[in-house]
């Protein structure tokens, strides 16, 4: 199989599970934090870095690499690892979130979905076939079946449609995958905050055996208790032996709190998107490196960093980037908050070695900042 998850413990103090999943560019530890590529690039992160600060697996994404520069470019490019020069795993997303969350006068039927591209209005039309093309031009390492996203909040019965119509959705991306020993194809749990919902598409995806699960329709501006008894009802329902991924998380807090409920994969934008206007996740919690306060601070932006960005440079230095709208002052910010997350899945994978990642949660939210 492309995909395989080896299960190495779980911690005696939380249901945190330290693992890794094998796939064919390489295998990455878990919990692991994916830093987002949308657009075949991780904004303004060379590969040599990404590898440098210890980023196991990255995120490409369908809608955008679809429309620009187009999933045949990169097929004759010999695939997304070779355009952009990344030979380490990659997870591509379908698209389905991305027509929900970035195109207007979307129309969803049976056969898939019509709607406007974002940028020139064009007509365009996904389905689970074309998702499935696409991402076999791509070439990604792990694969996501074509969701349906409902809005949130959405009603117990449009999701309840809305959960079979993505069951029967992922029954023809099975059958769409052109090659499963190359690519894993990861189904995409959906059911919102309705326990019954979310164990009906649990069951109906468990039933296709996918080599993995994705939990959908979180991270959409439910509150993070609502996402997390979600989760404390979802994850039990998957596969032990099999990689949990919480899409679109996240923040420090809901990293460590979606690990403690047995989730193994998680990706989120917010690291390099917060890092382009200056905010900078620090030990001490969240900095915003413009503030005037900081102009003749010559420290690092972390003081218990050992960054490239916080051994080599100042508070002050980066201000006057930031605010000079020089594009180096965006390098040492994306680069301190990237390694500030990935640093933070290895302090999250030791707590789980030492079977004490309640302890550590305790500590770094008092240190944090968190309530
Ligand atoms: C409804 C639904 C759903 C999920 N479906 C797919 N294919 N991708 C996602 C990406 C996400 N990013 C965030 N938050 C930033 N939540 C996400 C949820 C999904």
């Amino acid at each position: 199989a492309a995909i395989t998850y080896e299960h190495i413990k779980t911690c005696k103090q939380t249901g945190a599970r330290l693992g890794i999943v094998h796939t064919p560019h390489g295998s990455f530890e878990t919990p692991a934090f994916m830093p987002v590529g949308t657009q075949a690039t991780v904004k303004t992160m060379s590969p040599e870095e990404l590898k440098e600060m210890g980023a196991g697996i990255i995120l490409g994404n369908t809608y955008h690499l679809w429309l620009r520069p187009g999933n045949d470019v990169i097929k004759e490019a010999g695939g997304l690892h070779k355009f952009m020069n990344w030979d380490r795993p990659i997870l591509t997303d379908s698209g389905g979130f991305q027509v929900f969350s970035l195109s207007e006068f979307r129309k969803i039927e049976e056969e898939g979905v019509h709607f406007r591209h974002h940028l020139n209005g064009s007509k365009l039309f996904l389905s689970p076939e074309k998702a499935m093309e696409i991402q076999n031009d791509l070439g990604s390492d792990i694969m996501m079946a074509f969701d349906e996203c409902p809005p949130y909040p959405a009603t117990y019965e449009y999701m309840k449609a809305s959960v079979e119509r993505t069951s029967r959705w992922a029954e023809r991306c099975l059958k769409a995958h052109a090659r499963p020993e190359d690519q894993g194809l990861f189904g995409i749990v959906q059911g919102g905050e309705f326990e019954e919902l979310r164990k009906q598409s649990a069951k109906d995806l468990i039933s296709l055996d996918f080599p993995g699960y994705a939990i959908g329709g979180l991270s959409v501006g439910e509150p993070k208790d609502v996402m997390n008894r979600a989760l404390e009802f979802t994850t039990p329902l998957l596969p032990a032996n099999k990689p949990r991924y919480l899409m679109g998380v996240g923040s420090p807090d809901s990293l460590i709190d979606g690990a403690i409920r047995g989730v193994d994969m998680f990706d989120c934008v917010l690291p390099t998107r917060i890092a382009r206007n200056g905010t900078l996740m620090t030990s001490e919690g969240r900095l915003v490196v413009k503030n005037a306060k900081y102009e003749r601070d010559f420290g690092p932006l972390d003081p218990n960093c050992d960054c490239y960005t916080c051994k080599n440079y100042s508070r002050a230095y980066i201000r006057h980037l930031i605010r000079a709208n020089e594009t180096f002052g965006i390098r040492l910010t994306s680069y301190h908050n990237l390694y500030f997350l990935l640093r933070l899945m290895e302090q999250i994978r030791e707590a789980i070695r030492n079977d004490r990642l309640g302890d550590f949660r305790e500590e770094f939210f008092e240190q944090y900042g968190f309530n």
